[in-house]
């Protein structure tokens, strides 16, 4: 499996503002290249506060890429994968719909009930007793047949793959905005590190749009 964590972050390294709403940070052509990742993953993961925040849909936007994955048997769109402890996903949610299997990995913290408002919209996944244990999650994707996983957010899930060894790859744009906020999501949040911090090699720097895309890989720990 490869798990590449991709983000747009401001100048100061926030991912949205501290009302949690989406912001426009990077323009058309990183979305375009945002699209490309996505069009190359076999599935595509974001936390539940992510869902809960921006509704998202998590399709490729492109119908060249929705068509090029077709000519490969591949599905139209990669699958989504939603890191849900308890199973808040709204049922209505976006990326509840048919345009892509959806995973939703819960823990044994999950209701019954809220079990029975996602099984028929969502394939359930479940690992952990409070919390998604992670590499069990990862572990039952990969036996699903994802080998190519795509993360786009957010910061609590982030931080959660860094410090469970599941990152191999970095992808950041840098967009020239300031957004500040003590209590807006950053990169990585959760605990933080206080040790072993995860260390990264620079692969490359590409200038787009008004700000910078930098690719990482993650040094072995
Ligand atoms: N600029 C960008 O590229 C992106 C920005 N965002 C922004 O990020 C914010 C949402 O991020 P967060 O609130 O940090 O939520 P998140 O999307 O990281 O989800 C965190 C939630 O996932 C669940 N979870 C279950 N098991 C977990 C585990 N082992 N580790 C971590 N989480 C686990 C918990 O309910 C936790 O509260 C929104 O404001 C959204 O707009 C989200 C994605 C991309
Ligand atoms: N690449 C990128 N740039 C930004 O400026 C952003 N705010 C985001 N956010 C991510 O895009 C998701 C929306 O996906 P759909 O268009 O609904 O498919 C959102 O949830 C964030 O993950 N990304």
């Amino acid at each position: 499996m490869h798990v590449v964590v991709n983000a747009a972050m401001s100048a100061d390294g926030k991912l949205s503002s501290r009302r949690r709403e989406q912001i426009a940070i990077s323009g058309e052509a990183d979305f375009e290249r945002v699209d490309r990742l996505r069009a190359d993953s076999d599935a595509v993961v974001v936390g539940v506060g992510t869902v809960l925040a921006d509704d998202p849909h998590l399709t490729v936007k492109d119908e060249t890429l929705r068509g090029q994955r077709r000519e490969n048997d591949r599905p139209a769109n990669p699958a989504r994968v939603i890191v849900d402890s308890s199973g808040r996903t709204p049922p209505d949610a976006a990326v509840l719909d048919d345009a892509a299997t959806t995973y939703v990995c819960l823990s044994e913290a999950a209701s019954v009930e809220r079990r029975a408002a996602l099984a028929d919209r969502a394939e359930l996944v479940t690992a952990g007793d409070e919390r998604v244990d992670l590499l069990r999650a990862f572990a039952t994707l990969q036996e699903q047949g994802l080998e190519q996983l795509m993360v786009e957010g957010g910061g609590e899930l982030i931080f959660s793959l860094f410090e469970a060894g599941l990152v191999d790859e970095l992808r950041v744009f840098v967009g020239p905005k300031i957004i500040g906020g003590r209590d807006a999501p950053t990169l990585a949040d959760g605990e933080g590190f206080v040790a072993d911090f995860p260390s990264l090699d620079l692969e490359s720097v590409d200038r787009l749009d008004d700000g910078v895309v930098l690719t990482w890989r993650v040094a072995d720990r």
